[in-house]
């Protein structure tokens, strides 16, 4: 005789214990609704085990290194510490172990979140299998992630390539790392490794950072080709052969096909949704190779359903996950209408220089508002906590529209993450232009190149010849 399975009967049950599962569980559960949570690998997901939380750790690790070379432009000798690599691979991880108690299973469940360890997938449109459990909850979230897309090259699955999942495994340092792809994934690890000792050389079919400005990304280019990172753009991967520690490429660019080795393949080439083994299809969900299908208001084909995070596609990052899962929140438990608005959200490529956009880019704002767009810049040169500091490189564009609305800022330069968030509050508070160029930034701090682009909004009114006429009157009137 074969046991019942075991089912349970949440309010939601959410799938995937990353960024955006998480946050939408521990919400619910705050609220005193009960969930069930279902994760098959690591809880935490991507930005805490194999994302945000180890690059970063990486590119502090290589920042240290820098420091040390940047020394002679202010009096110090230059130095070129040794690195030792599994002192860097133990740094990782335990900033990685620091941080997994808040995303612990120990953790979600005393906050009353019943957690399944286990691989998830529908059975119909009410009911997931998750092992011998069935849930069958008012409502689903699946925020199931993304994994590396690896693309369909000769040879490469004969060699043991790299992906965001394997790297920060290395103990030892890479000789010759080849990344593939120039995305924010490729370039950040790019340089960290280059400045931890690694030759590197970034292989990518197009332009790096193409979707960002290609005003700053000019920038990111000339610090990564300063650091010596050799970046070979307008050139795909055409095949690959060798084996472990001397890997063989074959790339195409326009001057031919050109023979490239390495010690190290790394695959940054984008990324897949994370829906195999759900069985979507039982439950009445459409997918792409994209992402799972959701409206503005983040549901699915399944009115049951909401996706959220990594798996619907489009913006993917752990701040947008997160933004995400509080749209599913008030959804879900309050009835309140939703839709996303992906005009204020801000998303930074982690390189030194930092390059970070939120909202519009002058070429898309062009496209939209035609000649009403008014671009308002400032260089870091100009800045004297940067002059100070040595970090002139990089500007700020403030891209306006009509009655001075903020429709986008891009910036690249010194601590640009840090500088950008001042930026995401004024677009979401709908502040116009006019109050950024008169608020009171700190003296001598890199803020104040903010205030120093929105001046320029003014600068016409300086010539203008009534105001000029009206200061004319005022001044005779002693
Ligand atoms: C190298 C790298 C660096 C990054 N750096 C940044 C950064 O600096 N800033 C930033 O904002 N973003 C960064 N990102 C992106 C960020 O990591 C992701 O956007 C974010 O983690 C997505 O969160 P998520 O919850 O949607 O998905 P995930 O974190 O991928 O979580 C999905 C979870 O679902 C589980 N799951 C999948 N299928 C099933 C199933 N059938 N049953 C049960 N469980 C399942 C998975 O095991 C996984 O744990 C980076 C990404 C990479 C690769
Ligand atoms: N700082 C951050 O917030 C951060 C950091 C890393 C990743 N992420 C997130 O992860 C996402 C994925 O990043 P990514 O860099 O993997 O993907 P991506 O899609 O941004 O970039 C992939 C690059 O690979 C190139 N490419 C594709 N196939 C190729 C081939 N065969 N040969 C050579 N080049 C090829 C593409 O032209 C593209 O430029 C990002 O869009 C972002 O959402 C965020």
């Amino acid at each position: 005789m074969t046991a019942c399975p075991k089912l349970l009967t949440p309010d939601i049950c959410v799938i995937g214990a990353g960024s955006a599962g998480l946050t939408v569980a521990a919400a619910a559960a705050q609220f005193g609704v009960p969930v069930v949570l279902v994760e098959k690998g690591e809880m935490g997901g991507e930005c805490l085990n194999t994302g945000c939380v180890p690059s970063k750790a990486l590119i502090a690790a290589a920042a240290v290194r820098q420091t040390g070379r940047r020394g002679p432009a202010f009096g110090i000798e230059a130095t070129e510490p040794a690195v030792d690599y599994a002192g860097v691979h133990r740094h990782i991880h335990e900033v990685i172990a620091k941080i997994a108690p808040h995303d612990s299973v120990e953790r979600f469940e005393g906050l009353g979140v019943t957690v399944l360890r286990d691989h998830a997938r529908f059975r119909d449109a009410r009911t997931l299998e998750v092992g011998d459990t069935l849930v069958r909850p008012r409502r689903f979230v699946i925020a199931t992630g993304s994994t590396a897309a690896v693309p369909p090259v000769e040879g490469l699955e004969t060699v043991p390539y790299l992906t965001n999942e394997t790297v920060f495994g290395l103990t030892e340092l890479p000789g010759h790392l080849l990344v593939v792809g120039g995305g924010p994934v490729g370039v950040e690890l790019a340089q960290a490794y280059r400045r931890l000792g690694s030759e590197v050389t970034v292989i990518e079919t197009g332009s790096i950072l193409s979707r960002d400005d290609p005003e700053l990304v000019e920038v990111a280019r000339e610090a990564l080709s300063a650091d010596g990172v050799r970046l070979l753009e307008n050139t795909t991967l055409a095949e690959v052969g060798g084996s472990a520690g001397a890997i063989e490429t074959v790339v195409e660019m326009a001057s031919g096909r050109r023979t490239i080795a390495g010690t190290h393949i790394l695959v940054a080439t984008g990324r897949a949704p994370t829906v195999e083994g759900l069985d979507l299809d039982k439950a009445g969900i459409a997918y792409s190779a994209k992402g799972i299908s959701v409206n503005r208001g983040l549901r699915t084909t399944n009115r049951r359903a909401y996706a959220i995070g990594d798996c619907v596609g489009g913006l993917q990052f752990t701040h947008v996950a997160g933004y995400h899962a509080s749209l599913a929140i008030r959804s879900i438990l309050f009835r309140l209408p939703v839709k996303v608005d992906t005009t204020r959200l801000p998303r930074v490529t982690y390189l030194d220089p930092e390059l970070g956009q939120i909202g519009l880019t002058e070429a898309q704002a062009r496209e939209i508002h035609g000649d009403r767009v008014r671009v308002l810049s400032a260089p870091f040169s100009g800045n004297d906590r940067a002059r100070a500091e040595r970090r002139t490189e990089g500007l700020v564009k403030i891209v306006t529209g009509p009655r001075g609305r903020i429709l986008g800022v891009g910036m690249v330069g010194a601590g640009a993450g840090e500088l950008l968030a001042g930026w995401s509050l004024a677009l979401s508070a709908g502040v116009k232009i006019s109050t950024v160029a008169s608020h009171v930034a700190p003296y001598p701090t890199l803020s104040e190149v903010n205030k120093a682009a929105a001046i320029g909004y003014f600068s016409e009114s300086l010539t203008n010849p009534w105001l000029r006429r009206i200061l004319g009157v005022l001044r005779r009137l002693g």
